[in-house]
């Protein structure tokens, strides 16, 4: 058996991976990196429209601040996020943002003076103050309250990760490329990392480690249509699930993105609406002020999917030989906008689409986009049900979006939470022992063991085949709009699927290099999250959300303000619930402010609201950190802890 021992294992070398291993080797602790591909190939170097954080430089972010980007937050989540999280990452936000600078980040920056921007589609002008020039300049994205959304022209994730990988690097940390962790090793008490596949030579090896975070992106490849990257198969969490031990949280709550192209899948980033492209439909028609005269084609991204799909059941869509759409025009903002800003967006259009963004309509419709579930973390990022286990990134449920995330909190998730969870990686790392190798020997013989099977059997079904009948289940039934009906109609084949996966044949029988064994591998893998998926969606009779039941429409805080939690046992789903207690509340369960507000309220709801009345008439000159301390106190690792300063026209 061969092993390889470090500190700190680091599953996956996107942006939260590689924060963690920084954060780590920062501590003098080891850190070693694993991932599918060479790291500044992951996932987050597809982000295109930028991250949060309150700098509040611009003229359109004045006002702007760390409770402003608190309550954006958790309204998104339809008060399904964790507040404390929300919270701890406002305030750590726009410090990851200068970091980030200083690391080499070229964020797109104010310059002073007026110039024409479309804001509800109407060109106006704005005026930059002189004292911002050369600020970070921040972006409108959809749900928020101020223009918050710092960004590097639409190729956000791109610098971030390069700037990231290039700090890695410098910092001496090992990245394992072309690697798979398949198992984790534990004794059924404390995880010490994982038997890894290497994916070139086929060799097994056991990674022995004091801790292990997973930082394994999420599972858009569940549906057969996704903006994710290919290798988004949620192998990292599924992982984690099989050892019985540690829950999924909320696989349910899954995003829908308002605007890929058709029919390629790709995504276009929220940051053509933000600077001012509209929605249209068949007949050119701006539909979305009809469904949401406030906030527009700038409603929260699970509101604007729902309109959207609304409206092309009305038959309001254009009929396309892939399916249905509608239109996105960002035709307004001019040439030189997008070739300076959306770049990206305007290669993506002639490369796939053929067409000239700055003169043609883009063909769009929702599709699936971000996993807000995954390994269950407390506020440290330590999994559930396993010490030396922690998870950050897309990855983790540890619980910033709820029922629905924010455009450009995703990437400030992931390097927020590196550098916040980061510390207690290495603080967990600098207690505990080395592990003994024999702790790794029965997982390295089981992974073994069902490579061998699987090369050797003669019989089965074709992991393929089982794949692109999961991801046509997915896609019909577990989507933007959910009922009963076809959930439970998921739920029986997809567990069916997962029953055949037990059984597979492979053509191909090489030991090394072989695509066939990776996706039989994966493709059992991928199951169990989906029947987790689907399993939670069904028994979660209510709306919130991303996810939306057409059978119980209302959201219903007092049945269902509750996180669900998935564990694998005795090869199935087993669910239970984790409540969400109102009374530690900083903003009490109220309307998200779309629609009508249908939600049925807890009894609590209401208590705690007096509460925190009450406190602010008591104390009413109490600073915003006092009265915020009083109401839900938080901690912070002391480094990170400092009050943020704003030296825009914000406060
Ligand atoms: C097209 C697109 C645009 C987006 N734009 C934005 C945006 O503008 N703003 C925003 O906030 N968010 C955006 N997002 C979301 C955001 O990019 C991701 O949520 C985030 O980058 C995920 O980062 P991560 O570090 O958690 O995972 P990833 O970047 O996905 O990295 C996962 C890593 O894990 C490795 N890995 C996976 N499984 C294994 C395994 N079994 N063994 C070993 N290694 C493994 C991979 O190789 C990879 O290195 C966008 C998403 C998409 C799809």
């Amino acid at each position: 058996m061969k092993t390889i021992t470090t500190d700190a294992l680091i599953i996956g070398a996107g942006l939260a991976g590689l924060r963690v291993a920084l954060a780590c080797q920062a501590q003098g602790q080891q850190a070693t990196v694993l991932s599918l591909v060479p790291a500044k190939r992951s996932h987050s170097s597809a982000a295109q429209g930028g991250m949060q954080a309150s700098l509040g430089n611009s003229v359109k972010s004045q006002g702007d601040d760390e409770t402003a980007h608190f309550i954006d937050t958790v309204k998104g989540s339809d008060w399904g996020c964790d507040q404390t999280v929300a919270r701890m990452f406002a305030h750590v936000a726009p410090k990851a943002v200068r970091q980030s600078a200083e690391w080499g980040v070229p964020w797109s920056r104010i310059k002073a003076g007026p110039r024409q921007a479309v804001i509800n589609g109407k060109t106006t002008t704005i005026k930059e103050a002189v004292q911002t020039h050369g600020l970070i300049h921040a972006r409108d994205f959809g749900g928020t309250k101020h223009w918050r959304t710092c960004y590097t022209s639409d190729g956000t994730g791109h610098s971030l990760l390069y700037a990231m990988d290039n700090k890695a690097i410098a910092a001496g940390i090992e990245v394992h490329e072309r690697v798979e962790a398949l198992q984790l090793i534990h004794d059924g008490q404390r995880c010490q990392g994982a038997i890894v596949r290497d994916l070139v030579s086929g060799e097994l090896i056991a990674y022995l480690a004091k801790t292990t975070t997973i930082c394994s992106g999420g599972y858009g490849r569940l549906w057969s249509a996704s903006t994710n990257a290919l290798i988004c198969e949620g192998t990292g969490t599924s992982m984690a699930l099989e050892t019985g031990l540690v829950p999924i949280g909320n696989p349910e709550a899954v995003q829908f993105h308002p605007t890929a192209i058709v029919p390629a899948g790709i995504l276009v980033t929220e940051g053509c609406r933000g600077d001012g492209g509209v929605l249209r439909d068949v007949d050119g028609h701006r539909f979305m002020p009809d469904y949401e005269p406030e906030k527009k084609e700038l409603a929260s991204r699970d509101v604007v999917s729902r309109r959207m799909t609304e409206h092309m059941r009305t038959g309001k869509g254009v009929k396309s030989p892939y399916g249905e759409h509608l239109w996105l025009d960002i035709t307004q903002l001019g040439a030189a906008h997008i070739d300076k800003n959306l770049r990206e967006v305007k290669d993506i259009c002639n490369n796939f689409l053929g067409i000239d963004p700055a003169k043609d309509w883009i063909p769009v419709r929702p599709t699936q986009h971000y996993s807000m579930g995954g390994i269950r973390t407390n506020e440290k990022g330590e999994a559930y049900g396993l010490a030396g286990l922690f998870a950050v990134g897309e990855a983790a449920c540890w619980d910033l979006h709820g029922f629905n995330r924010l455009g450009g909190n995703s990437l400030a998730e992931t390097v927020v939470g590196g550098m916040i969870i980061g510390e207690h990686v290495a603080a967990a790392a600098k207690q505990t022992d080395a592990p003994e190798e024999a702790v790794a020997v029965p997982h390295w013989h089981a992974v073994a063991a069902e490579i061998d099977a699987l090369l050797q059997a003669e019989q089965g079904n074709d992991p393929y085949d089982l794949r692109e009948q999961m991801e046509q289940i997915m896609m019909d039934k577990v989507g933007i709009f959910r009922t009963g009906t076809e959930l439970e109609q998921a739920v029986v084949e997809l567990e069916q699927l997962q029953r055949q996966a037990s059984e597979l044949k492979l053509h191909n029988r090489t030991r090394h290099s072989n695509p066939e064994l990776v996706e039989a591998l994966r493709v059992r893998k991928m199951l169990k999250l989906a029947v987790a998926v689907a399993k939670g969606a069904l028994a979660r009779t209510e709306s919130r959300g991303a996810h939306a039941r057409e059978d119980y429409p209302q959201r219903n805080d007092n049945e269902w303000l509750k996180r669900t939690m998935v564990h694998w046992r005795n090869d199935a789903a087993e669910l239970s619930y984790e409540a969400i207690d109102i009374s530690k509340m900083e903003l009490p369960p109220g309307f998200r402010g779309y629609g009508e507000d249908n939600t049925i309220a807890h009894p609590d709801s209401a208590v705690r609201l007096a509460q925190v009345e009450q406190w602010q008439q008591q104390y009413p000159d109490a600073t915003e950190q006092e009265r915020q301390q009083a109401l839900m106190p938080y901690e912070l690792p002391t480094l990170l802890s400092q009050p943020n300063q704003r030296r825009g026209v914000g406060k």
